[in-house]
């Protein structure tokens, strides 16, 4: 029997709980310090048994998953170092910044107990146990931080039970992992927070401000939404990589002050090219609840409408769509869509139903 003992089944512990729980031989086991809590989570069925008590948790467990705020991992770590934890454990965490978290996991230091930074960066704006999905981390990046203590087995192990996650695991070095996640996930938080309050600053004298704002401004603000406790610590925690990363980012306005102050219009153009160029080179969006798992493509004709007609052909029968996308040049095969669907079963519908009238492929 393999037991995982979970500190904080919030929505990422949560999530992982629901991962790992029903699976041949595991048992989860959540921890709160609060027996409504505790009640809320077997209620749920997120785990198999939940306790008040730090002991009974951690008491013959194979995993320790941290899953609290970012500030209180270290207090953890440190309250885990005078528990009785079976030999061979592996202590691990999921916080959003890992250098210090990994400092704190060094004085963990107890024979036969390993502990291995992790962080899934997979999430939402929403946060509690009510928001945890199983879903959540398939095909996201789940960053492991071992160090040069840490035995290839005991990495092994712990990368072998995230397969349940469906995620794709990735080994870094904490301060590395600061410096990069500081910069795509960290720093536009703030610049989304910053933003909704420079305009919710000029709508305390005119409501139109918040009528007018469309799409543009929710899409860039949707992060701003997040949980501020999580943020506060994050943003305390990852300190210095952020004071470099803010101070690069007056850069960035700056040089757009001064195209514009001069009426450069051929250096704003540039800017758009070269962001538009490197965006489209992103990966795709793949993780959170909301990713396309199936994916099939559609040979379509260039004419207007057509989109509309297989959209609503599927929704005639009830298929559930996730995405839809124009592909304008795969090698050889002009005029290409890519439907996505979340659920295999719509996509085997949906091929059945298309290929009636279309060249349809997976
Ligand atoms: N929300 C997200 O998108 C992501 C969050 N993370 C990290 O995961 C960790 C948990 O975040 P979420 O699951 O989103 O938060 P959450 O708020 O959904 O869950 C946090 C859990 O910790 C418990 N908790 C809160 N304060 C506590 C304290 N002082 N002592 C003990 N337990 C406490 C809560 O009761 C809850 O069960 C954080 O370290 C965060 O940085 C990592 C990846 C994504
Ligand atoms: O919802 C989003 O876009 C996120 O950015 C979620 C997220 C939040 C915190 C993390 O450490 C990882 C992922």
């Amino acid at each position: 029997m393999i037991k995982i003992a979970i500190f904080g089944v919030g929505l990422i512990g949560g999530s992982l709980a629901l991962c790992f729980k029903g699976k041949p031989d595991v048992t989860v086991v959540g921890h709160s310090n609060n027996p409504a809590s505790v009640e809320k989570y077997m209620k749920r069925e997120v785990v198999d048994y939940a306790t008040t008590s730090m002991e009974e948790t951690v008491r013959d467990a194979d995993f320790i998953f941290l899953c609290t705020p970012v500030s209180t991992i270290g207090e953890y770590l440190h309250i885990l170092s005078d528990l009785p934890l079976k030999p061979g454990c592996i202590v691990t965490d999921v916080g959003s910044t890992k250098a210090s978290i990994a400092e704190s996991g060094s004085h963990l230091r107890r024979k036969d107990v390993y502990f291995i930074g992790g962080h899934p960066m997979a999430g939402k704006e929403k946060s509690g146990v009510e928001a945890a999905t199983s879903l959540l981390f398939e095909n996201a990046f789940y960053v492991l931080t071992p160090d040069s203590g840490t035995p290839e087995d005991a990495y092994e192990r712990l990368a072998k039970l995230l397969e349940w996650t469906k995620a794709r695991i990735l080994k870094l070095d904490p301060k590395l992992h600061d410096g990069i996640v500081g910069a795509i996930s960290h720093l536009p938080h703030i610049i989304a927070v910053a933003l909704v309050n420079q305009i919710a600053r000029y709508n305390e004298s005119n409501e139109l401000y918040r009528d007018l704002a469309a799409g543009g401004f929710h899409d860039i603000t949707r992060i701003a939404s997040s949980d501020p406790v999580m943020w506060r610590d994050i943003l305390v925690d990852n300190k210095s990589v952020l004071l470099e990363l803010l101070k690069d980012w007056n850069t960035e306005i700056a040089g757009f002050i001064d195209m514009i102050e001069s009426g450069d219009g051929i250096g704003i153009e540039q800017a758009f090219q070269k962001a538009n160029g490197f965006r489209s080179s992103l990966p795709e969006r793949r993780k959170g609840v909301i990713h396309s798992f199936y994916d099939i493509y559609v040979d379509v004709p260039d004419h207007p409408g057509i989109i509309g007609q297989i959209a609503t052909l599927l929704g005639n029968c009830r298929i559930n769509l996730s995405n839809i996308q124009i592909i304008e040049s795969r090698e050889d095969i002009p005029g290409v869509l890519r439907l996505s669907f979340s659920e295999e079963s719509h996509m085997d519908k949906a091929l059945e139903l298309l290929k009636k009238d279309y060249a349809v492929y997976v």
